[in-house]
């Protein structure tokens, strides 16, 4: 068998490999992940900066951003290296002295910054547009969002795409080779192939791809564990999966809130916040979506927003706060006018629930309540602690708060949003569609919860499809149709005697 000798020979050379091992761990391995870490760390500073420009609002911002991008992720990796090595060697030499090493550094950020700006610039924009909002009714201004929870988050979901781009950076550094470096400077594939020149065998370039695998391979896979325990986070345990029936429990276990008993008994009362809504108008470009509402909330009452869907429900409620703005009219909360407030301020003082809760998913039950404590309230970290710890109690999640959204279900995802409100101490709160998306069996919980805080003395504004709800918790049912209030009164009034056709209508299809 003379063919598998010939391959043992050129391949498995035990001596060749023996000697050529010291200097590719003392040399190759350490200049490998010496280019290979500078250029990654380098290459994620420019591509922040490529990403944010990129998602700028700013042309002038895009634009240049784009051409970077598309210039030095369509040259060769190589070509770019000679350009950069070799056309400022001179400015090099004159800055960093004789070595190449740091201009071979250079060239491998600027090919890498490319790449990643890119990976980015995905991960920031696959972010739901619901944490943004989230944020923003929590008061945090743009730039707040962006940095502690858009970007933060945008990043986790692309650190295997970053951790691959390291492995590219890895594999890229044999490439600086071209430039002529020292002795000292060479890395694992010119360590491997001086020694193959020597031995006149390709043994040492076979270990230098081992080398490369070593680093490679168990990256990888470390980085696929770490992203999947950032995704999970600690879970509590013995707690599993709880059905609805759990969920009421949970609450009636609570004490503060019960979910039974008169407004005698609740312990709790707010100080809500009065709202009066004065010929509001909102268009979405061309569409006018409200025309000309009237409102008025009184303090501490709940009022429930009924009406088909598209009938501009939401868009009131989302004017309320100024996630939207209107186009005309005005709104006051207790007698100031809203619109003349700052957002930010605003907001501290009207919280808002979502249909799809955009809880935080990188936080834990306990963190997302804190957070605009700590960020916007400024508080100490122990206080927002006791107070977030507090809330959660009252929903019935003291067991879960160290559980991120993703271990818990639906209802008491929405019951963490529900205590994140609360903890800002707000005179209004918003509900939209907060039961929609909810398992049949979990909406008691919610429903239930909502109830107690309404004979809590909370001001309420609930958007709503849940019909009992509204009869048995509202003080005020209001129905909506094409962007204009058609009847507002009691419950009894709204579901008992409805006067307008459209009503009787809309009645007669949900009920
Ligand atoms: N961001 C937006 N851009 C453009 N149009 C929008 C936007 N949001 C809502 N609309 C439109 O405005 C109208 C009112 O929407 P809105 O969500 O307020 O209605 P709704 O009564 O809450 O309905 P639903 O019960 O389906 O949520 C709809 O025709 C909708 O398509």
């Amino acid at each position: 068998m003379n063919w598998i000798d010939n391959l043992r020979r050129s391949f498995l050379d035990w001596s060749a490999m023996a000697d050529v091992l010291p200097s590719m761990i003392s040399v190759g391995l350490k200049n490998t992940l010496i280019l290979a870490a500078a250029s990654t760390v380098l290459g994620v500073v420019i591509g922040m900066v490529l990403a944010v420009m990129g998602i700028s609002q700013s042309r002038w911002l895009r634009l240049p951003a784009r051409i970077y991008t598309d210039i030095f992720r369509g040259l060769p990796a190589i070509v770019t290296i000679l350009i950069i090595g070799q056309g400022f060697a001179r400015i090099g030499r004159d800055i960093f002295g004789p070595s190449p090493f740091p201009l071979g550094i250079l060239a491998l950020s600027l090919i890498a910054g490319a790449y990643i700006g890119e990976i980015f610039r995905s991960g920031i924009q696959s972010v739901e547009r619901g944490q943004m909002e989230a944020c923003r009714a929590l008061s945090m201004s743009y730039g707040q969002g962006m940095r502690l929870i858009v970007i933060p988050q945008g990043v986790r979901r692309v650190l295997p795409a970053l951790v691959n781009q390291f492995i590219g950076n890895v594999k890229d550094s044999s490439l600086v080779y071209f430039l002529g470096l020292l002795a000292s400077e060479r890395e694992i594939f010119r360590v491997g192939q001086d020694q193959a020149v020597v031995t006149g065998n390709l043994s040492p370039l076979l270990l230098a791809g081992v080398f490369y695998l070593v680093i490679t391979v168990p990256l990888t896979h470390f980085v696929n564990y770490i992203d999947a325990r950032l995704r999970l986070g600690k879970q509590g345990r013995g707690l599993g999966p709880a059905s609805g029936l759990v969920e009421v429990s949970e609450l009636a276990a609570a004490g503060t809130y019960s979910t039974t008993t008169a407004a005698s008994e609740d312990s709790r009362h707010f100080q809500g916040g009065a709202l009066q809504i004065r010929d509001l108008s909102m268009a979405y470009g061309e569409l006018d979506v409200l025309k000309g509402v009237d409102l008025d909330i009184a303090a501490g009452t709940v009022t429930c927003i009924i009406g088909p869907s598209g009938s501009g429900k939401s868009t009131l409620l989302r004017c309320m706060n100024r996630l939207v703005e209107p186009k005309s009219g005005d709104m006051l909360l207790d007698g100031e006018s809203i619109l003349a407030m700052r957002p930010e301020k605003l907001r501290r003082r009207v919280g808002m629930v979502f249909q799809h809760f955009n809880l935080f998913p990188d936080h834990t039950a306990l963190e997302n309540v804190m957070l605009a404590l700590t960020k916007i309230k400024k508080m100490s970290r122990q206080k927002a602690r006791r107070i977030a710890e507090a809330r959660l109690a009252d929903v019935g999640l003291a067991a879960r708060r160290d559980h991120r959204p993703a271990g818990l279900s639906g209802g008491q995802q929405q019951r963490v949003a529900i205590a994140r409100a609360l903890a800002m101490d707000p005179e209004v709160i918003l509900f939209d569609e907060v039961t929609s998306a909810l398992d049949p069996e979990l909406v008691k919980g919610v429903l239930d919860l909502m109830a107690t805080l309404g004979r809590q003395g909370m001001t309420m504004a609930v958007v709503t499809h849940e019909m009992g709800f509204a009869r048995r918790v509202a003080d005020q049912v209001v129905f909506m149709d094409e962007g204009r209030i058609v009847e507002a009164g009691s419950p009894q009034q709204i579901f008992d005697n409805p006067q307008s056709e459209r009503l009787k209508r809309f009645l007669a299809e949900v009920l």
